[in-house]
């Protein structure tokens, strides 16, 4: 298997993927929390995890993706403050909470299926969860890791000595940067509610242990990841903003209440930015993918989001999107004309049989160096100019040549990057068939009326196919036809 490098935020470098159990990749990605219909910015994240799942899944790995939908416990403010996010939508529109978060976790489906982004394999919700997260709670209590004050568990970082290593903050610092109101209940700022008790007229509320009350926001990712993919598992994913407080604070109370590290390694994705400002949902600043569909193809957004590396930031604007719809279609325009191209022998063609696989090769070698996806496209993109020049006139097309380039561009761009339409190559086929077909009969007629001496009526023909950018040439063997 190909040596695949990946870089962990945890230990700040680059390392080479070993997975838990060889052949297996377990991994767990933050998901939306639902609340309004998903943005660019969550485009980038699934986006990138989901080429990052698919290109294990090339390796030849068996992976099980795990990504949880938030309907309970993300308040306003990530600390612990506020309104609970997907409570205050209902308030707004007037219906229940969960029918807040079936409506949005439906739409959030439906965009990710429009991006070609494959559904994880295990979508638990936070309110399916919550005997696990008492559960949580009731063993970091017993174990001295937590303490609970009037029916909320706050997690006591202090005992925790480790608690900072991922995003690489102090506790001394944390106490000198809490710029909130000091909360009397907790005993360092930095500690966190594993559980909350709910105050009156909170909404979604269950019984525990303490009192009715709702689990932390950070409690959810920490059981489901683990009842699904064990302790440790070996990816944790999400959004670089999610390093602190969210990841950190999952590390903790996993890592205390099972003594066992959480998760080998972490992938966390840079933002959608707009004019360099984070794109959020709490922001205002956002574009949602329904709207952006309206102007743009699908495709179009996903070649934009992977037209830049998954750790960079990327700043949105109409011109950087309208330059991937062009990109794109360039793309798609050289991978239809090798679909149509007419195969003139038979056999292979060593040359460029070579080239196929040097180019396969390279795509490889830029998936390996952190899923680095605008070499792996510059790579396609070259990959592209050398078919359009086999293709050029006067070369020959052999057939098992021809079907070596189109299966390499169909695991690749199609395969791993999500970038051809599904039917792809069928809809390409039938439909340059059925054009074939038409025009033939067009020609026919045509020909007929010359012997006729029509040549008004035969040349309408010609002229109306002209103005749809077909053009027919009369040549010593007959006419012929070709897109202008
Ligand atoms: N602008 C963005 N760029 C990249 N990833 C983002 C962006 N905004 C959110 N995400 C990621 O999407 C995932 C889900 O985010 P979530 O729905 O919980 O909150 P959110 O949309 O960020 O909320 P808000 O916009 O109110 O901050 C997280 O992993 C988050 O990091
Ligand atoms: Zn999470």
């Amino acid at each position: 298997m190909e040596e695949l490098y990946l870089y962990n935020t945890l230990t700040r470098k680059k390392e080479k993927f070993e997975p838990i159990t060889p052949g297996f990749v377990g991994i767990y990605v933050c998901g939306p929390t639902v609340y309004g219909h998903a943005h660019l910015g969550h485009a980038k994240s699934y986006i990138s995890f989901d080429v990052i799942v698919r290109y294990f899944r090339f390796l030849g790995y068996r992976v099980r993706y795990v990504q949880n939908i938030t309907d309970v416990g993300h308040l306003v403010s990530d600390a612990d403050e506020g309104e609970d996010k997907v409570a205050r939508q209902a308030r707004l529109e007037q219906l229940e909470p969960m029918e807040i978060a079936e409506r949005y976790t439906r739409s959030y489906f439906e965009d990710m299926d429009l991006l070609n982004v494959e559904r994880p394999d295990i979508s638990p919700r936070a309110s399916g969860h919550i005997p696990e997260q008492i559960e949580l709670a009731q063993t970091l209590l017993k174990k001295g890791y937590a303490y609970e004050v009037n029916g909320t568990i706050y997690f006591d970082v202090q005992k925790f000595k480790e608690y900072g290593k991922l995003s690489g903050r102090k506790l001394d610092e944390l106490m000198a940067a809490v710029r909130i109101e000091k909360n009397p209940e907790k005993k360092h700022p930095a500690d966190f509610a594993v559980w909350k008790r709910a105050e009156p007229g909170h909404i979604m509320q269950w019984n525990s242990p303490w009192g009715r009350g709702y689990p932390g926001w950070h409690a959810e990712c920490s059981v489901m990841s683990t009842k699904y993919l064990g302790q440790p598992f070996d990816i944790h994913g999400g959004g670089l903003e999610n390093v602190f407080p969210h990841h950190e604070c999952e590390i903790a109370q996993s890592e205390a209440a099972n003594d066992k590290p959480f998760a080998r390694y972490w992938l966390h994705n840079n933002m959608v930015t707009v004019n360099g400002q984070k794109m959020g949902k709490s922001l205002g600043n956002f574009i949602t993918i329904k709207d952006a569909v309206k102007k743009y193809t699908p495709l179009a957004i996903r070649y934009f989001v992977l037209s830049s590396h998954y750790r960079s930031p990327l700043d949105f604007s109409d011109q950087a999107l309208e330059s991937a719809q062009k990109g794109l279609g360039r793309f798609h325009q050289t991978f239809a004309r090798l679909l149509k191209a007419k195969i003139n022998a038979k056999g292979k063609d060593e040359t460029f049989e070579k080239k196929i696989d040097t180019y396969r090769q390279k795509f490889i070698q830029a998936m390996n160096d952190d899923f680095n996806t605008p070499k792996a496209l510059a790579e396609l993109f070259e990959f592209l100019k050398e078919i359009n020049g086999w293709l050029d006139a006067g070369q020959t097309v052999t057939e098992e040549t021809h079907k070596k380039a189109v299966q390499v561009i169909e695991e690749t761009a199609g395969k791993v990057l999500g970038l051809l339409p599904k039917d792809y190559a069928e809809f390409e086929s039938k439909r340059s068939g059925d054009v074939d077909a038409v025009v033939q009969i067009l020609i026919d007629i045509r020909s007929a009326l010359r012997k006729e001496k029509n040549f008004a009526l035969a040349d309408e023909i010609r002229n109306r196919l002209q103005q749809i950018n077909i053009e027919l040439k009369d040549t010593s063997q007959g006419t012929v036809w070709e897109y202008k």
